[in-house]
């Protein structure tokens, strides 16, 4: 490959960025948008292959900000023009989401599963990475017991597995002490110089771990204020008439300088870096040496012999003497970086949708805690239902009774299928988006793999509570009606399910917990709407109830309890008046109600929830 070449293929990995703006809505509440906010403010900048580039500025200057939109990990609200090759880049993100009930080693065959075409090589690769990043002693530990500085390493080493070239890192280093910091800093380093871009946010680094990047890119208030090499820094700032006072950190000091109240600085020097066009490099002299920063993206290919020109330039200011010695760990993570030629090839959505569900099934024996918590909430609900009715199935007098009880046994199943993923599925949200934006599978492998894997534990728990709840308040003993009776309460559950999935794909888990009972309390009040005087319900109120599964679910219950011909029920006193199933179902406006008919209505509503739930998941990972 001659020079030029040389130059071509590393400019492919190069991430470049022009005009950029980023703008958020904010609300005055849910329903009222007040206005807009700009966090980015037509910012430009390039971060170069073979290169460990920083994002630094004060909190809140946008430095995450630029970060998601540059990557494409937010999309929505961005404008601008970025050249970033997407398929080969990953996204790590602050706060490292992974599976936490998996190990390392799990977590690794999940990745190299998913990524890996040739399997063969996975047990290699695998363990090459663990060694090189210093996780093969921690392989069987599972990642929500791993320290801060392992997190951090295991999000890496998961991504490292099908190699890509650019890897964008969201404070890589926050939570962890000075010593792990910089360890985890020059492993990047180490990476960056393999041949890969490396750009990654940081707070406020230390004079050691300024000097560990290549290049520095300083937001403030949305806008650029400096963009160059670590060394040239301080002259820089002396154009514009500041100096660094002796025994001062470069870094400490423009952050300082910038981070004023009233920000009079950061117009002056963002000017001076035309807010990222231009890249200022030291030379051997120690003269400042501006070049333009953005000049390959919008070029056309013929204007492109300048680009020679450029990367000697840059490549000043990734001389061995800002890096300071190599140690044992730079050494071994460019040896086995080498090693590390995968086959990345599309992987079938069958395949993904084999090893999503196998990952999902081990996650819900693995969650043992929840899951006996959840096989005991059902047990005692069932046996705290059985004993209030206890043997009044029978009792054609117990009337309001037995509806209380089809009712009651809805709202259980409701309730518990709707909160729990309110609660629990926005954490899996984060990691969804993280991994999908990730490539490591698309999202419809992913949502088959999570409605089936979901089946087996709903069949359980709803036979545990129905098989009680049933047995205990003197039902008939026909086992085709308890199948019936079952089946009922699953495709009930299934719904609610769905509802609690739905919502817990689209809000916060705050939201979530106060839209789901709000949603399903006008559902509750057409369940129960209009018992006792049933053949008088107008048509549109008719209409509305079909929406409110809880009724639905209510009304399959009382048929499965009362219907398919039942016998008289016994009666105690001188008369009964809905001793004879028929005039309960007569009564309750149901006696033509087909069994079908309500299982069709139910899948439809299941099919509904289950349909909003994946647009919601589709939009959240590519908002
Ligand atoms: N979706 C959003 N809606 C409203 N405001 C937002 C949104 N995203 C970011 N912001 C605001 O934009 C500003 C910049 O946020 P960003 O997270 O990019 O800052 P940062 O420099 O990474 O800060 P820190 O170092 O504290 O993490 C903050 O004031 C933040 O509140």
């Amino acid at each position: 490959m001659d020079q030029s070449q040389n130059l071509l293929a590393k400019q492919s990995k190069d991430v470049e960025f022009q005009d950029v703006y980023y703008t958020v809505k904010e609300r005055k509440n849910f329903w009222r948008v007040s206005g807009e906010r700009r966090i980015l403010n037509g910012v430009s900048g390039s971060f170069r292959n073979g290169q460990l580039s920083a994002i630094m500025g004060p909190s809140g200057a946008g430095k995450s900000s630029l970060l998601n939109a540059i990557s494409g990990f937010r999309r929505d609200g961005v404008t601008g023009n970025i050249k970033m090759k997407r398929d080969n880049a990953c996204y790590i993100t602050q706060d490292d989401h992974h599976q936490t009930l998996l190990t390392v080693e799990e977590l690794m065959n999940l990745a190299c599963d998913l990524k890996l075409k040739n399997r063969h090589k996975k047990a290699e690769i695998m363990t090459d990475i663990l060694e090189n990043l210093h996780l093969n002693h921690r392989r069987n530990v599972t990642a929500e017991k791993l320290s801060g500085g392992e997190r951090k390493r295991l999000s890496i080493a998961l991504e490292l597995v099908d190699n890509p070239n650019i890897f964008f890192l969201d404070e890589p280093t926050s939570g962890l002490d000075e010593v792990t910091a910089a360890q985890c800093i020059r492993m990047l380093q180490a990476m960056a110089q393999e041949g890969r871009t490396i750009v990654c946010t940081i707070h406020q680094p230390s004079a050691t771990i300024y000097n560990y990047f290549d290049s520095i890119y300083v937001l403030a208030k949305g806008q650029c204020v400096y963009q160059g090499s670590p060394r040239a820094t301080i002259p820089f700032l002396r154009l514009a008439q500041l100096d660094c006072p002796r025994h001062y950190s470069p870094s400490d000091y423009i952050i300082e300088l910038v981070d004023a109240e009233d920000g009079h600085l950061v117009p002056a020097l963002s000017d001076l870096t035309e807010n990222g066009k231009l890249i200022y490099v030291a030379s051997q002299s120690d003269q400042l040496a501006p070049q333009q920063a953005v000049t390959t993206m919008f070029l056309e290919q013929q204007k492109r012999p300048f680009l020679p020109a450029f990367f000697a330039g840059s490549a000043a200011s990734t001389d061995g003497t800002l890096i300071g010695g190599t140690s044992a760990l730079l050494e071994q993570v460019k040896a086995f970086s080498k090693r590390l030629h995968t086959d990345r090839r599309d992987i079938s959505g069958l395949r993904q949708f084999i090893v999503l569900m196998r990952v999902m099934l081990l996650r819900i024996t693995r969650a043992r805690l929840a899951l006996t918590i959840q096989l005991f909430h059902h047990l005692l609900c069932g046996l705290f239902f059985g004993l209030i009715f206890f043997q009044l199935g029978n009792q054609g007098g117990r009337m309001f009774d037995h509806l209380k009880f089809c009712i009651g046994a809805v709202l259980m199943i409701v309730y518990t299928q709707v909160m729990v993923p309110i609660l629990s599925y926005p954490a899996e949200v984060k990691v969804v988006k993280k991994e999908t934006f990730n490539r490591w599978y698309t999202l419809t492998p992913y949502y088959m793999a999570l409605t089936v894997s979901r089946l087996p534990l709903q069949v359980l728990l709803n036979i545990t509570f129905m098989a009680v709840t049933y047995w205990m308040s003197g039902l008939p003993q026909q086992f085709w009606r308890f199948g019936i009776f079952v089946a009922v309460g699953l495709m009930i559950s299934l719904v609610a399910e769905g509802m609690g999935l739905a919502i817990g794909a689209t809000f916060s888990i705050t939201n979530g917990s106060v839209v789901g009972p709000m949603i399903i309390a006008p559902l509750m009040g057409l369940a129960v709407y209009g018992f006792d005087f049933a053949p008088q319900i107008s048509g549109g109120m008719q209409l509305l109830m079909k929406f409110s599964y809880v009724r639905v679910g209510v009304v399959s219950l009382v048929l499965a309890v009362f219907g398919f011909q039942r016998e008289e029920l016994d009666c105690d006193a001188i008369y009964c008046h809905f001793s004879d199933p028929r005039v309960l179902l007569k009564f309750l406006d149901v006696e033509k109600v087909s069994m079908l008919h309500q299982f069709g209505l139910l899948a439809m509503l299941m099919l509904f929830f289950r349909v909003m739930m994946y647009i919601s998941l589709r939009k959240r990972c590519s908002a």
